[in-house]
C-alpha cells in the first residue's frame, strides 16, 4: 500500500499483525520510511497507530510481520532481536517524544537531555556539553537548570525533542507530540521537531490526531481497523 520512497529506506516494515487478546490492533500493514523523510500516522481512536509506532520502534513485538532499520553496518532486524537487543536499539538508534512520561521530574532540563548519551556510555561532562548545545539549538539557552515543572509545556515538549537527538537517533518517534499544547505552541514545537530530524537526515514518525501537525509532514497514513487506508504525499 505505501509507495517506496525514492532513496533506500532507513526503515521498513511488512505484513505487521499484533492482536491482544480478540482485538486486532494491527491487521498487516507495511511500511517505510526514507532518511529525512517525515510520516505522520493518522486514524481515529484505536485504529493501531500507537500499537505499529511501538512495533516499528522495537517498544512491542508484533505477532507477525518484520522490521528492518538500514544501520551503517547493514540491516537490523529489529524483530530478529530479543528485548535485550531492542532495548539497545533503542537506546542508541531511536529517539523518542512522548506527549508525557519521558521526562524525569527531579532532573533538570541539561540532566534530562544528558541522560541518553551517558546510558550510552559518554561521560558526564561531554554529555552535558551536548546537552547544552540541543537545548541552544530549540531555543532554551538559560533554562539548562531548570526542572521539567518549572517549564512551560511547550518547553518541556522542546526539551523531549533535544533529548531525542543527542545521540543521533537515525529515526525520531513522536506520540502525540503536541497533544496537550495550544495551537500556537504546537505550531513552534512541530517545527523544531521536523527542524532538528529531517534538515539532519533523520526519519521522523507522528503520530498524532491533529491535522495541523500532520499537514507538516512529507507524507500522512491513515489506518482504520489495524489497516493502511489512504496515503497522502504531502510535500
Ligand atoms: N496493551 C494493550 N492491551 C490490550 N489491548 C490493547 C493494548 N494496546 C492496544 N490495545 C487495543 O488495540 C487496538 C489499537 O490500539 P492503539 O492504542 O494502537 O490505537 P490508537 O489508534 O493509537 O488509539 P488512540 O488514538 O486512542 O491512542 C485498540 O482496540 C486497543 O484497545
Amino acid at each position: 500500500m505505501t509507495s517506496a520512497p525514492a532513496t533506500a529506506p532507513a526503515l521498513s516494515a511488512a505484513a505487521l499483525t499484533k492482536s491482544y487478546g480478540s482485538s486486532v490492533a494491527l491487521a498487516g500493514v507495511d511500511f517505510r520510511i526514507a532518511p529525512g523523510e517525515s510520516v505522520a500516522i493518522m486514524g481515529a481512536s484505536g485504529s493501531g497507530k500507537t500499537t505499529l509506532l511501538h512495533c516499528l520502534a522495537g517498544i512491542v513485538a508484533p505477532d507477525s510481520g518484520s522490521v528492518v532499520l538500514a544501520t551503517p553496518h547493514g540491516p537490523v532486524e529489529v524483530t530478529g532481536l530479543d528485548e535485550r537487543g531492542r532495548s539497545r536499539l533503542r537506546r542508541e538508534a531511536f529517539g523518542f517524544v512522548f506527549q508525557q512520561g519521558l521526562l524525569l521530574p527531579e532532573l533538570t532540563a541539561l540532566e534530562n537531555v544528558a541522560l541518553p548519551l551517558m546510558l550510552n556510555g559518554v561521560d558526564r561532562r561531554a554529555a552535558e556539553q551536548t546537552a547544552a548545545m540541543w537545548l541552544a539549538a530549540l531555543g532554551l539557552a538559560g533554562f539548562e537548570a531548570r526542572r521539567i515543572g518549572q517549564l512551560s509545556g511547550g518547553q518541556a515538549q522542546r526539551v523531549a525533542i533535544a533529548r531525542a537527538q543527542t545521540t543521533g537517533a537515525a529515526v525520531v518517534f513522536a506520540d502525540e507530540p503536541t497533544g496537550a499544547l495550544d495551537s500556537q505552541t504546537s505550531a513552534e514545537v512541530m517545527d523544531a521537531l521536523i527542524r532538528s530530524t529531517t534538515d539532519r537526515g533523520r526519519s521522523l514518525v507522528v503520530v498524532t490526531h491533529d491535522e495541523t501537525v500532520a499537514s507538516r509532514c512529507s507524507r500522512v497514513l491513515r489506518l482504520a481497523d489495524g489497516r493502511i487506508v489512504d496515503e497522502v504525499v504531502s510535500r
